[in-house]
């Protein structure tokens, strides 16, 4: 017999190397570290500002070793779905999340257009299954989706007869005719003809029924459960919007709609809650072993996205390589030059491959697949009795022991065990019949005294719960991938605008920390648990966004403060010393100019992102520290604010111009730039004086520097409507500006 040969790989690792970058990220080490020396050497011929100073420039240090750390071997997964069919028979079952939770701020038509471009991708229709939860309990949403089933049994066959690319409805039909392959045949252009009117009709019976008041609403029949509801205090409510009876191939996979049931004075935990709700519902229902979720506005953008997932998820030579594929999160129609610093493009470009030759990503809480054993708490498998501390599911799992960790559903125990020894499917199954156990797992206190949202499931307790999550995986030994096929995998919103920018960021912020304050925190869990040391510095790297703000605040405030009394923290620019900072900021410029030149953004970007950062880390970072701060004094509780997403703004030209609402998280910002404002009027008019002997000019620099990071705050000062800063928060922030300059005078003279 002829040697076989091997089939081919899935997928190849591949070292990515950026020896330039690498080059500058040492040197500003060992600048940073000369900086340190230099102020550590002369503290005691300076006052109050260089001992600031020291201490700021240490937490940058810091901060840069972490940085350092998490990008220093980066690695890239090349994934070859076209060799599939070679390696693996079938390919397995997938159960697909989507959630929703406020049909105002996610326009349901975007919710239907993912829901619709999830449907049509490449994989066998009997291997899929889509859940969509909706946590704003609307009949308008779930209307959406009935009417995005009927038209997407017309636009599947039509996706994949003509290879269509762009499989989310509203996307395809907004690019140029032209530009769409098969536009010669006559049949393609009747057939696209016709999907276009369908598509317009379904949009607009969708804004119909969204632009109708809630009273004119014919709640009757099939919407009845939707009657005299409140949104906050409700059943819940699962329907079964499409079954694939027959198992067939060629038709839809199941749709399912999901609105679990809240109590007012119950804790829901957001989308955490959310996520558990679905996982529990589809593993009565088709118990896939892999689970992919989205959020509401992140389509699917390239259809072989599942079988990029597969190759990295069936072809490990051990299941501990792969506990979940994370794709990047990509936007569409993103702004030129990426005004609001949340394109992110080179943060995935060189953090995320970074990480990914660390023990993988973080989970990014959308275009996610995860194992589902591994969602269950489980560990991979050659970790051996070291499990015993690290899940609950070790050793002899009695019916007794079960509904402890996963509450009292039999058929859920029974799907459970299926699930956790790798298997699928139960069996044929009966949708409707499964409904009355999917409405007992989806009630408010079904997780009461179980294992959900701390050792199973989505975890609890933080306003990101996707970093949460992935870092319990991380810690349980397994690792994960970052995924990066070519068109990107998924598309979403980025926000626009400062105020929603901004609760975004704050959010992220706040739930960072409560992982870092937390008893899962990645220190303690790198000690007890298997989170592998470098992990745990690039887990560090990211929760400590909100601290941040503290050290950049008072860098920000420190010319200003040395203008004002007369003091510096800064050599003089005839001493040699001064060589150090005119270095450091010259190779951080440099090197972080380059990553946006090779990656092909322009100068502007690069910009923008600076500035952004210096934006978002002394006003939402900073109100992410104080909530969390809050939360530990039990004074509030954080919550999870959703971000509002549009579906695609064209109103003029002005949509990257930043804009501003009364909310106090503008007031630092405007703070530091009155306070630079006064300073430099100050600086100007002492200037001939001390800069005789070149003091005080460096501290100058710095101050003009500020003022250029906060440019959009100087343009929202002098202008009106949303995009001004509104009076009472100049005013506020003046007063502290006032007081500031007041307080540091007394305090300086009173030294001298
Ligand atoms: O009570 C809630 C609140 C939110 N969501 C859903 O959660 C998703 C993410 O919310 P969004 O407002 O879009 O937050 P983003 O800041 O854009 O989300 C990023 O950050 C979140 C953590 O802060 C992650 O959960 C997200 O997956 C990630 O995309 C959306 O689909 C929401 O519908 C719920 O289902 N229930
Ligand atoms: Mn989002």
């Amino acid at each position: 017999m002829a040697n076989a040969i091997p089939p081919p790989n899935l997928y190849d690792k591949v070292a990515l190397k950026y020896p330039i970058h690498r080059t500058f990220d040492v040197t500003i080490f060992v600048l940073l570290i000369s900086l340190l020396i230099y102020r550590l050497l002369y503290l005691s011929n300076h006052g109050f500002a260089w001992l600031l100073a020291l201490l700021c420039e240490s937490c940058f240090t810091f901060i840069w070793v972490l940085t350092l750390s998490t990008k220093w071997n980066p690695v890239e997964y090349k994934t070859y779905p076209e060799h599939l069919s070679q390696k693996a028979q079938e390919l397995p079952p997938v159960d697909i999340f989507v959630t929703t939770a406020d049909p105002v701020l996610e326009p349901p038509i975007l919710t239907a257009n993912t829901v619709i471009s999830l449907l049509a991708v490449d994989y066998p229709v009997d291997k899929l299954a889509c859940y969509v939860s909706d946590d704003g309990c609307s009949s308008i949403t779930y209307y959406s989706l009935v009417e995005a089933s009927k038209f997407a049994k017309l636009w599947v066959p039509f996706c994949k007869k003509y290879n269509i690319q762009s499989r989310a409805p509203f996307r395809y039909f907004s690019s140029e005719l032209s530009l769409i392959s098969n536009c010669n045949s006559l049949e393609f252009q009747q057939e696209y003809n016709m999907m276009k009117d369908e598509y317009e009709e379904l949009a607009s019976k969708i804004e119909s029924v969204a632009n109708e008041k809630s009273t004119e609403w014919d709640l009757s029949g099939d919407f009845a459960a939707f009657s005299n509801i409140e949104r906050k205090n409700h059943p819940a409510i699962i329907k079964v919007i499409w079954e694939n009876k027959a198992g067939l191939s060629d038709v839809l996979p199941h749709l399912v709609y999901i609105s679990r049931e809240k109590r007012s004075k119950h804790p829901h935990h957001y989308k955490a809650g959310a996520m558990n709700v679905l996982t529990r519902v589809s593993g009565l229902i088709s118990n896939a072993p892999f689970m992919l979720n989205v959020d509401c506005d992140m389509f699917v953008n390239n259809p072989e996205t599942l079988r990029h997932a597969m190759c990295l998820l069936l072809d490990s030579k051990n299941e501990r390589e792969s506990g979940f594929v994370q794709f990047p999160q990509y936007f569409y129609d993103g702004l030129k030059d990426d005004p609001f610093g949340n394109q992110f493009v080179i943060l995935h470009k060189y953090i995320g491959s970074g990480i990914n030759g660390v023990q993988g990503p973080f989970y990014g809480g959308t275009g996610c697949f995860h194992r589902r054993k591994v969602i269950y708490g489980s560990c991979p498998d050659d970790i051996g009795d070291q499990a015993r501390s690290l899940t609950p599911l070790y050793g002899d799992l009695t019916d007794r022991g079960q509904p402890k960790i996963f509450g009292n559903s039999k058929d859920f125990i029974r799907s459970a065990a299926y699930a956790l020894q790798g298997k699928a499917n139960i069996g044929p199954k009966d949708l409707p019949n499964l409904i009355e156990a999917a409405h007992q797992v989806a009630g408010y206190g079904y997780e009461h005294g179980t294992s959900w949202g701390t050792e199973v499931g989505w975890q609890y307790g933080s306003a990101t719960e996707d970093v949460l999550t992935g870092l319990m995986i991380h810690a349980r030994g397994w690792r994960s991938v970052l995924c990066t096929p070519d068109p990107h995998a998924f598309l979403g919103c980025a926000p626009s605008g400062g105020p929603i920018s901004m609760t975004q960021q704050k959010r992220w912020a706040t739930g960072l920390l409560e992982i870092l304050f937390g008893r899962k925190s990645p220190i303690i869990t790198t000690i007890t648990a298997k989170l592998q040391f470098r992990q745990c510095l690039a887990y560090l790297w990211i929760l400590i966004w909100g601290l941040r703000s503290i050290p950049e605040l008072c860098y920000g405030v420190l010319p200003a403060y040395c203008i004002v009394t007369n003091s510096s923290f800064l050599p003089k620019v005839n001493e040699p010393a001064i060589s150090i900072h005119v270095a450091l900021l010259l190779s951080y410029v440099i090197n972080t100019l380059l990553e946006y030149l090779e990656t092909g953004l322009s100068i502007r970007a690069w910009w923008n992102n600076q500035r952004m950062a210096r934006i978002n880390t002394m006003n939402a970072w900073l109100f992410g520290f104080i909530s969390v701060f809050l939360k530990i004094l039990g004074i509030s509780e954080t919550v999870f604010e959703v971000t509002q997403k549009y579906q695609s703004s064209n109103d003029g030209g002005d949509e990257g111009r930043f804009t501003f609402d009364a909310s106090p998280i503008f007031v630092p910002g405007t703070t530091v730039l009155l306070l630079q404002l006064w300073a430099l009027v100050v600086g100007f008019r002492d200037m001939p004086p001390s800069v005789n002997n070149g003091s005080g000019l460096g501290e100058i620099l710095c101050s003009i520097l500020v003022v250029t990071c906060l440019w959009p705050f100087m343009k929202g000062l002098l202008a009106k409507g949303k995009y001004g800063i509104p009076l009472s928060t100049i005013c506020k922030s003046a007063l502290l500006a006032l007081s500031f300059v007041h307080l540091v005078r007394r305090t300086s003279k009173g030294q001298n």
